[in-house]
């Protein structure tokens, strides 16, 4: 089993498109990706996808597997792909017609896509069983989860990654997670069209990073950064999907239409960025009651806000639980990831009242959004070999099967059964590039 975090970006989503700076922490929410060999010799692939019911099998054999090994196409797990190949999204095309609507489309061709990639027509048959924790086109980061645990599950089954250990050489750790971000980077092409790539680089290495991509021909500038605060932060969900695709094609329709007003926007947004990450690496940063540091990284998430509802990318219910919060006075609230929906974050301001956080609390339901609990600054991409979990019932370790891992309910059946956070039941390894390994799950 693979796991991987969704996300969060603090400033400087839909500018980064353009190669400005964004900062995004990972969050406690993950996608779980189960891997089930058939036994030999079936030659059948299977998805289930259970959050978006998804249940679809292949024949290994009658993939296009002539397609992705013809001369100039064939890659290799040490290739970096900037642009998707769209002969080979045609050969895919005749494999997903069969599957309902556009959310199972995107996560079928992202898998097979990377499947073809990574794999080989002698890839044994296995089951892919998949659940997360992060709701789906909420601005998460749920797609770039995914596309993190499929490339760590099929490069691990393809023999060109190793388990993490503890001692890895540090540049191994780095190189490793280097290639799973870059196949995680093709899956997120199949679902998004151009993504910056910072959802899939905070999936992969978790924590927090600050992202730039200026050259899309070159790899991202990727700043790990290591001291990121815990900062209070309120997460809410509209509950309003929408995809990321459409809002990004909306901003580069505006670029087209007012070129200079929307560049200096981006630009604006970019300071703001800059200023953020100097505000976080300050050595004095406190995150303590009436720090200034927060005061001033909670006037620019409000400022990169007022810029998002001009570019468009706001909506109506974002602008109501803005509006929620703003009357009650407790923070500075801005979307998060590509908006149109999705969901916003606050940094909470000091000695927020409870009464007062009960009396938002309630109203926010009232009106069907739904507020999350998560932490930020978690740990990316890991993986639990072999998929066992400690059972008090049996006093002994047991497989986690594909049937009980498809029928605990909800983010607390996932979490209880399969989470990171295992309280030593479970031992999760991860690749880290700043901490040395440790079994805690932490
Ligand atoms: N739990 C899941 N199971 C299967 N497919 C998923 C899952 N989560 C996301 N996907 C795939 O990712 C797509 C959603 O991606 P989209 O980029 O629109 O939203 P997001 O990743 O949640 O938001 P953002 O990119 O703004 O953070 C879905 O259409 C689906 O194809
Ligand atoms: C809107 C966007 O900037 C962030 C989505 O989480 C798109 C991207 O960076 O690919």
């Amino acid at each position: 089993m693979v796991s991987a975090p969704g996300k969060v970006i603090v400033c400087g989503e839909h500018a980064v498109v353009y190669g400005k700076g964004a900062i995004a922490a990972a969050i406690s929410l993950r996608s779980y990706l189960l891997v089930t060999p058939y036994p030999k010799p079936s030659r059948k692939l299977t998805l289930r996808f259970a959050d978006i019911d998804l249940d679809h099998s292949w024949d290994i054999d009658a993939l296009p597997w002539d397609a992705f090994s013809a001369p100039g196409k064939k890659r290799y797990y040490f290739d970096a792909l900037e642009r998707l190949d769209p002969q080979l999204m045609k050969a895919l095309k005749p494999l997903i017609t069969n599957i309902p609507g556009k959310v199972l489309q995107a996560a079928a061709t992202s898998f097979l896509y990377l499947f073809l990639m990574i794999g080989n027509k002698y890839s044994p048959g296995a089951t892919y069983t998949l659940r997360s924790t992060i709701p789906i086109g909420a601005g998460l980061g749920s797609s770039a989860s995914i596309a993190v645990c499929l490339s760590a599950a099929l490069q691990i089954q393809s023999g060109t990654l190793t388990m993490p250990f503890r001692g890895m050489m540090p540049q191994e750790t780095q190189l490793q997670l280097k290639r799973i971000n870059n196949w995680a980077f093709v899956g997120e092409m199949c679902i998004h069209g151009n993504p910056s790539g910072v959802d899939n680089t905070v999936a992969t290495g978790g924590k927090a990073v600050l992202f730039k991509r200026d050259d899309y021909s070159a790899p991202p500038d990727v700043t790990h950064l290591k001291d990121f605060p815990e900062l209070p932060l309120l997460l809410v969900n509209t509950r309003h999907p929408r995809r990321t695709a459409e809002q990004v094609s909306n901003v580069r329709n505006l670029l087209t239409n007012h070129e200079d007003i929307t560049n200096s926007m981006l630009d604006t947004i970019d300071k703001i960025t800059n200023e953020a990450n100097d505000i976080i690496n300050d050595p004095d940063f406190s995150s303590h009651a009436g720090s200034p540091h927060i005061v001033r990284l909670g006037e620019l998430i409000r400022i990169n806000h007022g810029i998002l509802v001009s570019l468009g990318v706001s909506h109506p219910k974002l602008e109501r639980i803005r509006e929620l919060i703003d009357h009650a006075g407790i923070g500075w609230t801005k979307l998060t990831g590509a908006g149109g929906g999705g969901c916003s974050i606050t940094l909470l301001k000091h000695n927020v009242k409870e009464e007062t956080l009960k009396d938002l609390d309630d109203k926010l339901t009232a009106e069907g959004f739904e507020k999350y609990n998560t932490t930020v600054g978690g740990a990316g991409v890991g993986v639990l070999w072999p998929a066992v979990t400690f059972s008090e019932e049996h006093g002994h370790d047991i497989e986690i099967g594909q049937e009980m891992f498809l029928k605990v309910e909800g983010v607390q059946g996932v979490e209880s059964l399969v989470g990171v956070d295992s309280h030593g039941k479970r031992k999760w390894r991860f690749w880290r590039e700043w901490v040395s390994e440790d079994n805690g799950g932490r």
